[in-house]
């Protein structure tokens, strides 16, 4: 019998080639291959069964995803799989450790003979990381550093903040060593999510290890206690940082295309009003706040995936750069990439919030899918850099360009436009009809100018303060804001680029054309106050930049559906009975309450207990 397919009727509408996209999406047909193949197979092996996951206890849900985590290391080796995407802690000893210190430990590392975690933060201090307490005082006498929090002891020096390698817990029995507590912070936000895992809480008493367990990458303490830096230039652990980087905003298009593709199926199941004469009513899809809501969304989903490719290249670029003693461009990727971490999560949370409200009252259960994904997904606001802390960095570096564009030094890479600043502070957009928003070149050309606009101005009203710090104080929001401006800059820039290059298969580039300009247009329309304000646009080109986005999400919505499925996510890893890509959803619903607890016994427990006496007492009304 053939499979009950609900979205059939909307598959047949798209027009383009939905296998070819798929293989957009992925980055290559190999890594098209490669992701189905770990997607399938995930999904076929039963110790990945996670629909039970929202029911179980917190030492429950830990021991089942330490059993996964297990069984997944086995299977890697068995089917030869290649290297899987390590946190932190190998990223710190590749960045932070020297060529021996990385012989010795990374091989263990690899192999799972050690499994290391990356304690930074403290209580007291994240952002702020030179304001951490925990000492590391080096003791000449036994060549061992004595690692101590918070701090009590100091050899009267600070050296600054640097990586140590520390052994926790006994490779035997997994006891903590002597001078040092650890466990669990304790639990975090939602159900399922990171109380999955352990966040540890770690405290060091005079711990003592040798001092060749201090990361001597780029600075050592020599057996004279001699604190110096290495050969190898600081800059080096830039690296690294790109890398991490741009696994997050992989990470966020992941994560966004799987509310979005959520969302958009259930939009298109899900009918409400709209009935004539007994006929069907309307799909929500159809509704135009919807369209209005969640294609932008979308868009946004394949915006972010363009951006990380872009940022892989960008990885390569740095890495040969720096092993040729370049350092010219570091500055600039630093901000680049502060500022598409900060951009791309932040959007991505509030992304998937609104998915789950595109979704009405079934987006609040756990069955949905998105409860959890919010849950899992929000923290990457905040670690990795603090988004509001990340862009007041790339501000800074964003004020210092606009300082130097008189001095000759010319500005590279994703801050180029700044060269053309004069051209872009006094051009005029020269829209004049919807189909003019289309151009890829007037919209980039509108982006650059409100981005170098609001940098420009932000450096003047800075001239406005007795001294640079005090402005920087009292400016924040508006430095915050022309950041945000610049990277979305990056981003619409980067799409252009994806669309320059020759992409096969029939109508995926122009269904990629039009995500671009709704993505564009969109932002431009959410950051209307942005472009009017600094004389970018006039009020009557933003009101036509909105009529041509209306008429956009009536070219998106045929191929709606068939735009996350290109997306190729198995129903297991969506996890969610409101994105089956069968659209089957009311009866799965049904099917999926009737697993919770509560329903187990028809009478819920507590009822004789607590209900029933009320219910039966003789309710005596007292006179006040
Ligand atoms: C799920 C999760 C996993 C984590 N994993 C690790 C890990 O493995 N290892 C590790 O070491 N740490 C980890 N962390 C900690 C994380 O890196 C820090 O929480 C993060 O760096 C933010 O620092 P903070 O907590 O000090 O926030 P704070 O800096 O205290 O932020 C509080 C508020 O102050 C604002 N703020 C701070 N400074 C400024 C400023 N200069 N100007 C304007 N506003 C400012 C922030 O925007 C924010 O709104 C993890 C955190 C989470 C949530």
């Amino acid at each position: 019998m053939e499979a009950l397919d609900y979205h059939a009727e909307e598959r047949r509408k798209a027009e383009f080639d939905v296998e070819e996209m798929k293989i957009v999406w992925a980055g290559s047909r190999q890594a098209y291959e490669i992701s189905d193949r770990v997607a399938r197979l995930v999904a076929s092996d039963p110790v990945f069964r996670k629909d039970n996951r929202t029911m179980l206890s917190r030492k429950d849900l830990f021991k089942d995803t330490l059993r996964k985590a297990a069984h997944a290391w086995k299977r890697i080796i068995e089917l030869r799989l290649s290297d899987l995407h390590w946190g932190m802690f190998i990223p710190a000893i590749k960045g932070q450790g020297n060529e021996e210190q990385q012989q010795k430990w990374l091989p263990m590392a690899y192999k799972m003979q050690i499994i290391g975690c990356y304690a930074q933060t403290e209580l007291g201090h994240g952002s702020n990381v030179q304001g951490l307490e925990t000492t590391a005082t080096f003791d000449p006498e036994t060549d061992e550093f004595v690692i101590h929090s918070p701090t009590l002891t100091s050899n009267g020096q600070d050296h600054g903040v640097h990586g140590f390698i520390v052994q926790l817990r006994s490779l035997d029995d997994h006891l903590p060593l002597p001078g040092i507590t650890v466990g669990d912070i304790g639990m975090k936000f939602g159900s399922g999510a990171y109380n999955s895992m352990d966040n540890g809480v770690l405290r060091f008493d005079h711990v003592r290890i040798p001092r060749d367990q201090m990361l001597m990458g780029v600075s050592q303490v020599t057996r004279e206690g001699k604190f110096m830096q290495s050969d190898v230039p600081r800059q080096l652990v830039y690296g690294t940082m790109v890398y991490v980087r741009q696994k997050i905003v992989a990470d966020a298009s992941c994560a966004l295309s799987r509310a979005v593709c959520i969302a958009t199926r259930y939009s298109a199941v899900r009918r409400q009003f709209g009935s004539h004469n007994g006929g069907p009513e309307t799909q929500v899809i159809d509704y135009k706040t919807q369209q209005s809501r969640l294609f932008p969304l979308l868009a946004s989903a394949y915006a972010f995936r363009f951006v990380g490719e872009w940022l892989k290249w960008l990885y390569t670029d740095v890495t040969q750069r720096l092993q040729a003693n370049d350092f010219s461009t570091l500055p600039e990727v630093h901000a680049c990439t502060a500022g598409l971490k900060s951009v791309t999560t932040s959007a991505t949370a509030d992304a998937i919030e609104e998915c789950r409200k595109l979704c009405g009252g079934h987006g609040y259960l756990s069955s949905s899918g998105l409860p959890e994904l919010f849950a899992v997904y929000v923290p990457a606001c905040t670690y990795e850099g603090d988004n509001v802390v990340l862009l007041l960095q790339v501000a800074r570096f964003l004020m210092k360009t606009v300082s130097q564009l008189g001095s000759g030094k010319k500005p590279v890479g994703t801050i180029a436009y700044m060269r053309r600043s004069e051209h872009l502070l006094q051009c005029r957009c020269e829209v004049e009809r919807a189909e003019d928003w289309l151009k890829p070149n007037v919209i980039l050309e509108a982006f650059e100018a409100r981005a170098a606009r609001m940098s420009v101005t932000c450096a003047k009203n800075l001239n406005n303060f007795p001294n640079q710090e005090e402005g920087f104080a009292q400016l924040a929001t508006d430095l915050a804001e022309a950041a945000v401006a610049h990277v979305q800059l990056i981003i619409v820039s980067k799409f252009i680029e994806k669309l320059q290059q020759d992409i096969p298969g029939k109508g995926v580039k122009r269904q990629l054309e039009i995500l671009f300009n709704v993505y564009a247009l969109s932002l431009l329309h959410k950051h209307l106050g942005d472009f009017v304000a600094s004389g970018c646009i006039t009020p009557k080109q933003g009101a036509i930049a909105n009529e041509q986005l209306r008429l956009l999400y009536s070219q998106v919505r045929p191929n709606a559906i068939a735009l996350v499925d290109a997306f190729n996510y198995t129903d297991h890893y969506l996890g969610s009975v409101l994105g089956r890509y069968d659209g089957n959803v009311y009866p799965k619903l049904y099917e999926e309450a009737w697993k919770d607890p509560l329903n187990e016994t028809v009478v819920p427990d507590g009822y004789h207990e607590y209900i029933r006496p009320i219910l039966k007492q003789h309710i005596r009304v007292a006179r006040l």
